[in-house]
């Protein structure tokens, strides 16, 4: 059980100082804590939700480190308290800053175990030009989980501190380093930092922006959405470079709070492993994304994508193009046409398909064939071969489509349910289809 002393006011100003100061140990997240059920739900004004966390709302052992802050973007104002969480039976700890409500939305003291990755399948070196990166240290094949990691600190990325706050920016993410054990602090300030000179943002800050992963917490529906984006930093996953073709896929998982990733192809022994920073689909250009990856990142991108030769990168981008028009309902539709069609012909059929494998081959030769999208092409080609009740096809294009899902994250309980069918073709809902 974690010791738990009185709240107590601080006596010094730590966020002016400019090196970490001696371990700080003052008391830690009681993680035994039975999950908060609030009382009644949170009002909107400030003033009455000062009221109204006072009587609802378990406090910060760290009382001055709790303070009201306005959200803007939510029009919401939240209680953002700095907490250090302790997990893997308490080998590590995570400091945090968090909305105080999110805490009681994770499963503290009751976290699930970690997933098991393989072991010692990748390691992290200095690459040619990228400075770090992840490498496969043997043959790797597609969907395999090859690295499991607690962050090193969180916090919510839509921190809009008001000019009356306490602390400003650079103080809250220096405080907020601070907090973690000597050697992760070590091990923090020593990550990449890619903020251009001019920023201005002091090394936390700048380390912070450089290295964050986006994560996914529960938040209080109150606040406008039950799920809120969070920055997380990892001293290891942090790492891993950004590819326009990548080769490997992340997901944080709150139950564990932890990040896994997953390869998303196999894997040659000494191949860089790299994840993607941005929204693919939605910069389909060599030129969009060069853009995104300098306004947010600050680096010029030099994947193998992106250092192909100019002729070629047309075709690329031209493909890209494509899959990017391609939303998921028009993917549906050539087969929903031809499913609410009287005939129901083969032929036409056929049509859909080559629809399909057409998508399938323009999204492979860009290595984008992990997305939604892909896994929908597969799917669909699946049902075809259903509605044609052709078995072995059936089987093997459901079984790709399993694959992608598995190792992307992708599709929901239903579609899972319906890739069981695999064992059993003749019950899968389309099956003969196809009348003439
Ligand atoms: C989160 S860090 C990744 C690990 C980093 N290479 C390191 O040494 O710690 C992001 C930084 O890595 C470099 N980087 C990542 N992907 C890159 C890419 N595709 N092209 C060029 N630089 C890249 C950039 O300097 C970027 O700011």
């Amino acid at each position: 059980m974690a010791h738990r002393r009185a709240p107590h006011k601080l006596v010094y100003s730590p966020y002016t100082r400019k090196s970490k100061p001696d371990r700080d140990d003052r008391p830690l997240f009681d993680e035994t804590d039975k999950p908060f059920e609030p009382k009644t739900p949170p009002p909107c004004s400030s003033r009455a939700l000062l009221e109204w966390s006072t009587s609802n709302i378990r406090l910060s052992d760290d009382e001055t480190m709790s303070s009201l802050v306005d959200l803007d973007e939510l029009g919401q104002a939240q209680r953002l308290v700095f907490r250090n969480l302790k997990l893997g039976h308490g080998s590590t700890e995570i400091s945090t800053l968090l909305d105080v409500a999110v805490f009681d939305r994770l499963p503290c003291g009751r976290w699930a175990a970690p997933q098991k990755p393989l072991i010692d399948a990748v390691e992290f070196r200095p690459t040619e030009s990228r400075g770090y990166g992840c490498f496969a240290t043997q043959f790797i094949p597609q969907a395999s989980l090859i690295h499991v990691e607690y962050p090193a600190t969180v916090t919510q990325n839509t921190m809009v501190l008001p000019p009356s706050y306490q602390m400003t920016t650079a103080e809250v993410y220096r405080e907020l380093f601070r907090r973690v054990p000597d050697k992760t602090f070590q091990a923090l300030m020593s990550l990449c930092n890619s903020q251009p000179p001019e920023s201005g943002f002091e090394p936390e800050e700048a380390i912070l922006r450089t290295n964050t992963i986006g994560i996914t917490l529960p938040f209080p529906e109150s606040h406008g959405s039950a799920a809120m984006g969070h920055n997380a930093v990892f001293l290891q996953a942090s790492r891993f470079n950004h590819s326009c073709a990548p080769n490997a896929s992340h997901r944080f998982d709150p139950k564990s709070f932890t990040l896994t990733v997953h390869t998303l192809r196999p894997i040659n022994k000494g191949e860089e492993i790299c994840i993607s920073y941005i929204d693919l689909i939605a910069h389909p250009t060599r030129a969009a994304r060069l853009s995104m990856l300098e306004k947010l990142h600050h680096f010029y991108c030099t994947c193998a994508v992106c250092m192909l030769p100019a002729a070629v990168i047309t075709a690329s981008d031209a493909r890209r193009e494509r899959i990017s028009e391609a939303t998921p309902e028009k993917i549906h539709e050539p087969f929903n046409a031809w499913y609410a069609s009287r005939e129901r012909s083969r032929d036409k059929l056929k049509e859909v398909m080559a629809f399909h494998t057409e998508a399938v081959t323009d999204m492979m030769s860009e290595g984008l064939h992990f997305r939604f999208r892909y896994f929908l092409h597969l799917f669909l080609l699946a049902v075809c071969y259903a509605a044609l009740k052709d078995t072995r096809n059936f089987r093997s294009w459901l079984g790709k489509a399993r694959d992608v899902a598995n190792s992307s994250y992708l599709a929901s309980e239903e579609t899972q349910k319906l890739l069981q069918h695999i064992m059993n073709p003749e019950t899968f809902p389309a099956w003969g289809w196809a009348v003439n």
